[in-house]
């Protein structure tokens, strides 16, 4: 059967978290947690939709909707065959647009345009299969895998053979894992209770909530200036104890020398690892902190534009620890990329997944690392918020601070009818009646 992608509309979706302080951190005061979101429809007897979107923090959330309807025409009138014959191919097609590739190429507004679509494939993909994006990706051959993988500028570090041999290793015990996984499910950590707006008595009664749902790593927000940042990890390792895992992040606020002192002074609170401590293009800044502090370690990915940066945070020795961003990355072709360069460095994945909608995506790139590329769970978390998981068809399932692999067919991208009508910007009801409220307020 031939599904052929008839048309393709996009969305600007935005949730006030900005309201609560949910998803603060010291670079990013007032997030509004918002989709830049896509719908592929097609001709398919069943209605089946692929459905994708890119996160963003509010304003600018229609900068990204704009380049993917300049993108849309790469693949509205396609059949989806077209592209899975040859998803490497299709990659191509949706990077090498020359006029859009000028404006990247494959970083920025978009490269994350891109990932919007290009995870809307995949997930009409595992739809028409009838799997969950891992699921289609664990039964691909080590062969099939690579033909997804566009090697343009790894090829001096990792070549297609290359990435088969990685591929071929685990091939065998593939099966041996997933039934472990699904069994136990995958382990995260929680950046729930760490944000930077949120008072130091938040913090404590959001530690203790989270230790009695079974969480043990636990995130803090860092950045906000030396004698906040020490107040704030003495209170979260005072609630969580010396035996549970604390992580920081400082969201790039901080110049290379100041997170080396910085981070000698929060190293009693032995912090598993700092994140973001510079601006995320500083790959030899990177690489300086990372020596200095050891042995905290440094991570970071969530604003790594593509593989070729990732190449060389590895290259570097640059952090121990990686952070695929789902929709950063250009989509599910490029992660594979990052997962096998990780790989081939010895380095964990711990995907990022402070957003809207990240923790149902990079739940299907963990399980699918664990069990067909890394083959370890040793130091490998995925990171939870609790937040907006309601508006999504398939929401992440927890289970004692573990993620359970996901079963229905697709990416888990899809959202409620509902949630896009009601959370569009701005005349959705929900933008409505705030800009209501507010214009009352104005005139009162
Ligand atoms: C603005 C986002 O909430 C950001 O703080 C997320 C992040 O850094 C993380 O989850 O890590
Ligand atoms: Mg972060």
């Amino acid at each position: 059967m031939t599904v052929t992608i008839v048309d393709v509309r996009a969305y600007d979706i935005r949730f006030p978290t900005s309201r609560t302080l949910a998803g603060s951190d010291a670079m990013n005061a007032d997030p509004d947690y918002s989709a830049a979101y896509v719908i592929l429809r097609t001709d398919h007897p069943n209605g089946l939709e692929g459905h994708g979107f890119t996160f963003t923090i509010g304003r600018g959330n229609e900068v990204c909707v704009a380049a993917i309807r300049a993108l849309a025409p790469l693949v509205r009138g396609h059949t989806l065959e077209e592209f899975t014959a040859d998803m490497r191919a299709f990659w191509r097609h949706m990077t090498g647009d020359s006029q859009l590739r000028w404006i990247g190429p494959e970083k920025g507004v978009i490269h994350m345009a891109t990932a919007a679509l290009v995870n809307a494939v995949w997930d009409l993909w595992a739809k028409v299969e009838g799997k969950p994006l891992w699921k289609l990706l664990v039964d691909m051959s080590p062969e099939q895998l690579v033909a997804c993988i566009d090697f343009r500028y790894l090829s001096d570090v990792l070549s297609p053979a290359e990435a088969l041999e990685l591929l071929q290793r685990l091939a065998p015990t593939r099966a041996e894992r997933e039934a472990e996984l699904l069994r136990l499910g995958y382990p995260a950590y929680t950046t729930g209770a760490g944000w930077s707006g949120y008072s130091d008595e938040q913090l404590r009664l959001l530690c203790r909530q989270a230790l009695a749902e079974g969480w043990r790593h636990f995130k803090l927000k860092v950045g906000l200036g030396l004698e906040r940042d020490r107040q704030r990890a003495r209170i979260m390792r005072e609630e969580i104890g010396p035996g549970c895992t604390l992580m920081m992040d400082a969201n790039q606020v901080w110049e290379v020398g100041e997170a080396i002192a910085v981070m000698q002074e929060l190293a009693e609170f032995q912090p598993l690892w700092i994140e973001e401590p510079t601006s995320p293009d500083d790959i030899l800044g990177h690489a300086a902190i990372a020596r200095a502090i050891a042995p905290v370690r440094v991570a970071t990915g969530e604003h790594v534009q593509n593989r070729i940066i990732f190449k060389q945070l590895f290259q570097a020795q640059a952090i121990g620890f990686c952070q695929i961003d789902a929709c950063r990355l250009g989509g599910v072709n490029e992660v594979l990329a990052v997962l096998l360069l990780a790989a081939k460095y010895g380095i964990p994945v711990c995907p990022h997944a402070g957003g809207v909608g990240l923790s149902e995506y990079v739940q299907h790139l963990a399980i699918f690392d664990y069990i067909a590329v890394s083959g370890s769970l040793e130091g490998r978390m995925i990171e939870y918020t609790p937040h907006l998981h309601e508006h999504f068809v398939h929401p992440v399932v927890m289970r004692n601070g573990r993620y359970l692999p996901p079963l229905a067919p697709g990416y888990s991208a899809t959202m409620h009818a509902d949630s896009i009508a009601a959370y569009s910007f701005p005349d959705g009801p929900v933008w409505a009646e705030m800009q209501r409220s507010e214009a009352e307020e104005l005139s009162e």
